[in-house]
């Protein structure tokens, strides 16, 4: 593409890259100056010539010192280059239908289920924390919402691969940072505001504000799906210039779900919408997927799936990797793996476990909280899980460059009453957990779902996943010590 197509007044010249990390060698490229949290572009400019830049973007005045280079100065080089990068890439968003999801909990959940239910009559990607998936291909997931320019190149390779549609994950960070400012979203959907990210954001009011700007950015013919029961779900809302539907259970909504039955195996409610009632079936389990399901229902609905082609496919939704995974290998308990990672997300898991474990039975949990992100929420993990658990086995979480122990002695001292041991190796305590446990009995295993990595301090540690973990726990130091039992009582 010709620079002139990008930029006004600007010379003929051929782009083939965009350029945002000077080290990054990218031929025929215009390097953008952002200003970051711990460097400045601007600084960088030498370099990123040096690597292919033959235009630099910059908002500061800097040396202008190679003729060879087209040097445009704007007001805010991140405005400008989201406009660039959308056009470069042909206004991909433009030619999907883009559903953004935005909320503390439950956008993996619900952006999975827009793409599985969406997906078998009208293509659809699917862009967040678990991967990057569309037709048959399916990537590892960059950020849950990707950098500008990998964001507007993945779009483009979706529209490109036929998809019509795609379920985009919209983190509070990612807004802040200006990453989907040039998606053209059509329909976006909240689901919750509770404590997380506050290292990032600071206070509950700027993590607010952030996840708002999503509201605030609509067109005016797009569509604002918000959960009428959340404190925050009318106010994310109060500014949005598009249309907005409402779901919940405890009010009046748009979609509204009542005589709600919560199994250990399904969910059993009836749908209100527009003066009409639906029996509905799910196989999905726990009062947040109630919730999570109705921002799906109304998300399909408002984008023009009818009803009966939604409701049809609920029995049989298709199990989302690592959340609220049930392990089933014929163990005489409960184990279930489950993301959960905020203190809203554990308690959501802690109150369903209460509900399928008689009261009899001990409730076994094993988690930990990652280094270097939101260290207030460490305590309060402790506090929920002497709630509701009967047995905390604290682990390593993503440590990165803190001490596990560390980490798990602060989320203990929230513990006051309930058995508490600390084993560092994560494999090592979900064999524990496997090995103490008693028919009956529930394991929950949390905080990094069907994740293949452990962030250590030099960056990311293969891990064969919990579900993996667990079931090879089961196989070797459950099933085989039965089976050695057995033997001694043959002889
Ligand atoms: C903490 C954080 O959000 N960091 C993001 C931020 O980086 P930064 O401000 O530190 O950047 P910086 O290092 O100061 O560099 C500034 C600029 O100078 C450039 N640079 C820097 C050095 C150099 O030699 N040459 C050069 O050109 C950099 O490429 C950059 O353009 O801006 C970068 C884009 O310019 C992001 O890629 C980066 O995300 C990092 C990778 C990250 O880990 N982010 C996480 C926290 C995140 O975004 N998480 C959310 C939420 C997930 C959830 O909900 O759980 C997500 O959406 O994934
Ligand atoms: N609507 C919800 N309300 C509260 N908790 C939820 C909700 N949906 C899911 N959870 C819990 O949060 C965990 C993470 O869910 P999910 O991955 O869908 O959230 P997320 O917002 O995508 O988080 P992340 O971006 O960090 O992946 C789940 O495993 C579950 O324990």
């Amino acid at each position: 593409m010709k620079l002139s197509a990008l930029f006004d007044n600007a010379p003929d010249i051929e782009i083939e890259n965009l350029m945002v990390d000077s080290r990054d060698v990218l031929p025929n490229s215009i390097f953008f100056c952002i200003k970051g949290m711990i460097h400045d572009g601007h600084r960088y400019v030498n370099a990123a010539v040096k690597n292919g830049a033959v235009c630099v973007v910059h908002s500061e005045d800097i040396k202008r010192n190679n003729a060879n280079v087209v040097y445009i100065k704007v007001r805010d080089v991140t405005a400008a280059l989201n406009q660039v990068a959308a056009c470069f890439y042909g206004y991909p968003s433009k030619k999907m239908v883009v559903y953004g999801v935005t909320g503390t909990n439950g956008k993996s959940s619900i952006a999975c289920m827009i793409r599985n239910l969406l997906n078998p009559v009208y293509a659809c990607g699917y862009i967040g924390t678990i991967s990057i998936e569309y037709g048959d291909t399916k990537l590892p997931p960059l950020l849950t919402t990707p950098d500008i320019v990998p964001m507007q190149q993945i779009l483009h390779d979706m529209a490109q691969a036929g998809m019509k549609a795609c379920a985009l994950e919209i983190s509070s960070i990612g807004l802040e940072q200006h990453r989907t400012d040039s998606v053209d979203v059509d329909i976006a959907i909240f689901t919750n505001l509770t404590h997380d990210h506050l290292d990032y954001h600071g206070t509950m009011e700027n993590y607010f504000e952030a996840k708002k700007r999503l509201f605030d950015q609509l067109k005016p013919d797009g569509t604002a799906i918000t959960n009428k029961d959340d404190p925050h779900g009318m106010a994310m809302v109060a500014d949005c210039p598009a249309r907005v539907v409402t779901y919940g259970v405890l009010e009046k909504a748009d979609y509204e779900a009542k005589d709600i039955q919560l199994n250990a195996d399904k969910t059993i409610f009836t749908l209100v919408h527009d003066g009409s009632e639906y029996p509905v079936q799910t196989n999905l389990v726990a009062m947040f997927n109630l919730y999570n399901l109705l921002a799906v229902i109304a998300a399909l609905h408002e984008g023009g799936l009818p009803m009966e082609q939604i409701l049809e496919q609920l029995n049989t939704i298709p199990q989302i990797e690592g959340r609220m995974e049930r392990i089933e290998e014929g163990q005489p308990f409960n184990i279930i793996v489950d993301f959960a990672h905020t203190p809203d997300g554990l308690e959501q898991i802690f109150k369903f476990a209460s509900a399928i474990t008689p009261k009899e039975k001990r409730i076994i949990s094993v988690f930990g909280s990652a280094g270097k992100r939101d260290t207030k929420k460490r305590p309060v993990f402790g506090q929920l899980a002497d709630k509701y658990c009967d047995l905390i086995i604290l682990t390593e979480d993503d440590p990165r460059d803190e001490d596990p122990i560390q980490i798990a002695e602060e989320i203990a001292a929230g513990i006051q009453k309930t058995n508490r041991i600390i084993i560092e190796s994560r494999y090592d305590a979900i064999r524990q957990a496997v090995e103490v446990a008693n028919v009956g009995d529930t394991i929950l295993i949390l905080g990094k779902g069907d994740e293949t990595f452990i962030y250590r301090e030099f960056g990311r540690e293969p891990w064969m996943s919990d579900p993996a973990a667990v079931r090879d726990a089961l196989r070797k130091y459950y099933f085989e010590t039965e089976e050695e039992d057995e033997d001694e009582t043959v002889e």
